[in-house]
């Protein structure tokens, strides 16, 4: 039933002066799961990534999300519509704490313009709001720090709490755990889980053991095309990938 799949995509294709990145990827999300997109390097995980997310035009293919063809919308509206991609951090405002950027993402979901001057009554039931998503990715007590002088892992949360003001129905998450440490990678695992429900998660991600702790279904790209698609258990140990990443010299563990 084409209903149980929040995201589709058919035939998806883009093509670079002759050199095909994605090739006709038939790609389904499921309503309500996590599913992530892997594959080695150059498989064409990021194009596909940014073809969903209309940071470009695919060549051929359509998208649909809920059934409706978004291949043509623009990004505003495919948020609107309730697909949004995690902000990267260079959106967030460094100078700024990390409760007013909150406050800012909230009223721009309220299609206003930040206004610093607006009235304290105005502005709190705006301030509880945004101290629960704070709360929700485990910034609360970083609330009044100012964003530049945050570590790493905790703008990225806060780049998640900005993304979850818009409250989408469906999540983009680029590499989520890309260039963390040990602790702070466990804490966004911890993280996506606890807002995963309700939700629907796409994430393209290279650590694998995120993969496998998160992912209700994966689909492995290789060379522009869906190459396996399934559970982390049968994935890993389905010898086409083995070889796909032991071809690039990865490990040979999946
Ligand atoms: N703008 C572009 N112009 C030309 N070729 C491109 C462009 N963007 C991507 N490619 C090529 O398309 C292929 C897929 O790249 P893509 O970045 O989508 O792969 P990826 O799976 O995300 O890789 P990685 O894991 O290394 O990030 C690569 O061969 C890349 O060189």
């Amino acid at each position: 039933m084409t209903d149980d799949f929040l995201l589709e995509t058919r035939g998806l294709t883009r093509e670079f002066s002759g050199f095909t990145a994605v090739n006709k990827v038939d790609l389904r999300v499921r309503r309500h799961s996590i599913h992530a997109l892997i594959g080695p390097n150059g498989a064409g995980k990021t194009t596909c990534f940014n073809l969903i997310t209309k940071f470009l035009q695919p060549s051929s293919g359509a998208i649909l999300l809920d059934g409706r063809d978004i291949t043509r919308t623009k990004p505003a509206d495919v948020a609107r519509l309730g697909m949004v991609r995690s902000f990267q951090i260079s959106a967030t405002f460094p100078q700024l704490t990390s409760l007013e950027n909150v406050e800012v993402a909230l009223q721009r979901s309220l299609g206003r313009s930040f206004h610093f001057w607006r009235s304290k009554r105005t502005l709190a039931p705006l301030r509880e709001q945004a101290m629960t998503l704070l709360d929700d990715v485990g910034l609360a007590f970083a609330a009044n720090r100012v964003v530049a002088d945050l570590p790493y892992g905790q703008k990225r949360a806060l780049e998640l709490a900005t993304t979850l003001a818009l409250n989408p129905e469906m999540l983009l998450l680029d590499e989520p755990t890309a260039g963390m440490g040990r602790e702070d990678v466990a804490r966004t695992v911890a993280l996506i889980r606890r807002i995963s429900p309700n939700r629907t998660i796409l994430m393209v991600e290279h650590n694998l053991s995120v993969v496998a702790d998160l992912s209700d279904r994966i689909t492995v790209l290789a060379r522009g095309e869906i190459l396996a698609e399934g559970a982390y258990g049968a994935i890993s140990t389905d010898p086409r990938v083995k070889e796909a990443y032991m071809g690039k010299g990865e490990p040979a563990h999946v």
